[in-house]
């Protein structure tokens, strides 16, 4: 493949960070400099279902995209080396600390945290439209924390999500909580800071850090695997990613790159309640087996709701944002270029107007390669607005509390429904709290991914602080405990090789072009990537029932 033949002299292994369906990522030390920790995906060249030829073609293909884009984008995960052997091909990358779903384990995420993540995917997905690529598979497993992951923090249970506590539980740590804060009321308190967040960056450094140099971002994105370039795109996308993430134009014949904005709009809803946008299932319940018609229709024509729980407390700037990305029209749905310039990003501290962050200097000439730090309060916490412990029990107690509280909340209003006849199941839950009995739906597409990729914290100890006795000490503590250091991860070297190889990969005959598309001009044919036509919702089965109909998601 042309790739160096010494990884073995240059790197050894550690231990296993996680498995893929197809390959195993290590941890690895360089050889020369043990300090020098990377990690390698150790991919076979000979798969069962797959001819070695056509095998080493599409790990060709995804390290050509990867590699253009990861040298331009600091949001991308760092491709820095690629070696081969007899049996295997390896792909030296930066070390990271698992996927975001590690830290959507515990519940939704506060929208302090749930920015700065959803900056990162952003600004990924618009660095892959920048190349003229579409990423086509954004979903959480394919960004990767930077930093190891905050460990089930002491706090959430004093700080749990309202609607993550169950009564009992309210009744005690949060209603301690909230009683000591002067309501009196247990389980009724207001006002929270919401400074939780599994990923390290609720400081205003932190949050500096997932925004601008020199600091990285808190997720990269990886695997583009499933990505298609310009070319592609135009010939009529093909059927990759995850179904629960399509954009209801892709289950069409014909999509563009607004795909990857409605799968961010569905991840950005995932992060503020812990829910799938069109199924009242937590994440963790949502119904396995699902047929990708069935997701179709839930995709196509389920309104967009902000009724769950989780919702109360929740800015309305966050909601106009969901709602803007999950536009089922793709002509009219946000582009991730404007999705940063919503003004939820600027309300935590982000200003990122084209203007602000452009660098049309930059070596490459994207001009987002090299992103300005925005300007930043003195610190996020101060200038957050607060969000309600849920103590009503109808949205509208809830916001009546924390307009008092100096939020924004107001009852969710529902987007309006498509009224078309749904089969009942596909929006059923069998538990009895509304949840389904398993996540094998959600999984399907990376069943064999093991988790083991979350880092254990060692040498980051992020210690939660000692649960603080009232709701304003709570407050005070996760907003003035030191800062949460995003662990320095300065932009590391491509090793020498690299360019030479991926100008070979990139040539014409290798078919692996998209990270080569940023040529030519962008203006109309990014319109038109853009706004690629949507199957229209009630028509778009024909494009499911052409790639396998019987198949379950
Ligand atoms: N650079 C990295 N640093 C740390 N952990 C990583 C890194 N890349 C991947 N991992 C972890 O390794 C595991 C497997 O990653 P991999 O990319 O092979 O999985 P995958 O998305 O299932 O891939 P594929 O479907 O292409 O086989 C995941 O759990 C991921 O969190």
């Amino acid at each position: 493949m042309g790739f160096r033949a010494d990884f073995n002299s240059q790197y050894s292994l550690l231990e296993v960070l996680g498995k893929g369906n197809f390959g195993v990522v290590w941890l690895a030390a360089s050889r020369h400099d043990p300090s020098h920790q990377v990690a390698v995906k150790v991919l076979p060249k000979v798969r069962e279902d797959k001819g070695k030829e056509e095998n080493l073609a599409c790990i060709k293909r995804e390290v050509a995209l990867w590699g253009s884009l990861s040298g331009d984008s600091r949001y991308v995960a760092q491709l820095l080396g690629l070696y081969e052997d007899g049996d295997s091909v390896y792909l030296v990358q930066q070390r990271c600390y698992g996927d975001l779903t590690s830290a959507m384990q515990h519940g939704p995420l506060s929208e302090a945290c749930a920015a700065a993540i959803m900056w990162c995917v952003l600004a990924a997905v618009r660095d892959c439209h920048d190349h003229h690529l579409a990423m086509v598979d954004v979903k959480p497993q394919n960004f990767l924390l930077t930093s190891p992951p905050l460990q089930a923090p002491q706090h959430t249970q004093t700080q749990a999500h309202p609607a993550t506590a169950a009564p009992a539980a309210a009744a005690g740590a949060a209603g301690a909580a909230a009683a000591a804060e002067g309501s009196g009321q247990p389980g009724q308190g207001q006002g929270q800071c919401e400074c939780e967040c599994p990923v390290p960056l609720l400081s205003a450094q932190g949050y500096q850090a997932s925004h601008g140099e020199p600091s990285s971002p808190c997720v990269v994105a990886c695997d583009f695997g499933c990505s298609l370039s310009y070319s592609e795109l135009m010939r009529g996308g093909r059927h990759g990613g995850s179904p629960i993430f399509f954009a209801p134009e892709q289950f069409g014949s014909s999509y563009g790159l607004g795909v990857d904005v409605w799968a961010a709009g569905v991840m950005l809803y995932l992060l503020l309640s812990g829910r799938y946008p069109f199924w009242d299932c937590k994440r963790e319940d949502i119904k396995p087996g699902m047929k990708p018609y069935e997701v179709m229709l839930a995709v196509c024509s389920a309104p967009i709701q902000f009724l769950s729980p989780e919702w109360r407390g929740v800015s309305r700037d966050a909601r106009d944002l969901v709602t803007r990305m999950l536009d089922r029209n793709p002509a009219t749905r946000l582009t991730a270029e404007q999705a940063l310039e919503h003004h939820w990003f600027a309300r935590w501290g982000a200003q990122p107007a084209r203007s602000a962050h452009a660098d049309t200097s930059a070596p490459s000439g994207h001009p987002h390669t090299h992103a300005a730090a925005p300007s930043l309060p003195a610190s996020p916490c101060a200038a957050a607005p607060k969000r309600c412990v849920a103590g009503g029990s109808s949205p509208d107690t809830a916001a009546a509390g924390c307009q008092e509280a100096g939020s924004n909340i107001v009852p969710a209003p529902a987007v309006a429904a498509v009224p078309i006849a749904l089969p009942a199941d596909v929006f059923s839950c069998s538990s009895a709290d509304g949840g389904c009995p398993a996540d094998a739906f959600y999984h399907a597409s990376s069943s064999s991914s093991n988790g083991n990729g979350n880092g254990n914290g060692t040498g980051h100890a992020l210690v939660a602080a000692a649960v603080p006795h009232t709701a304003e000490a709570a407050t005070a503590a996760a907003c003035q405990q030191p800062p949460l250091q995003p662990q320095p991860s300065p932009r590391l070297t491509p090793e020498p090789h690299m360019q030479r190889v991926l100008s070979q990969l990139r040539s014409p005959a290798e078919g692996g072009g998209g990270g080569g598309a940023s040529s030519g001009s962008a203006g109309s044919e990014d319109e038109r990537l853009h706004s690629a036509a949507a199957a229209p919702a009630a028509g778009a089965g024909h494009g499911v029932g052409s790639s396998g109909s019987s198949n379950e998601v």
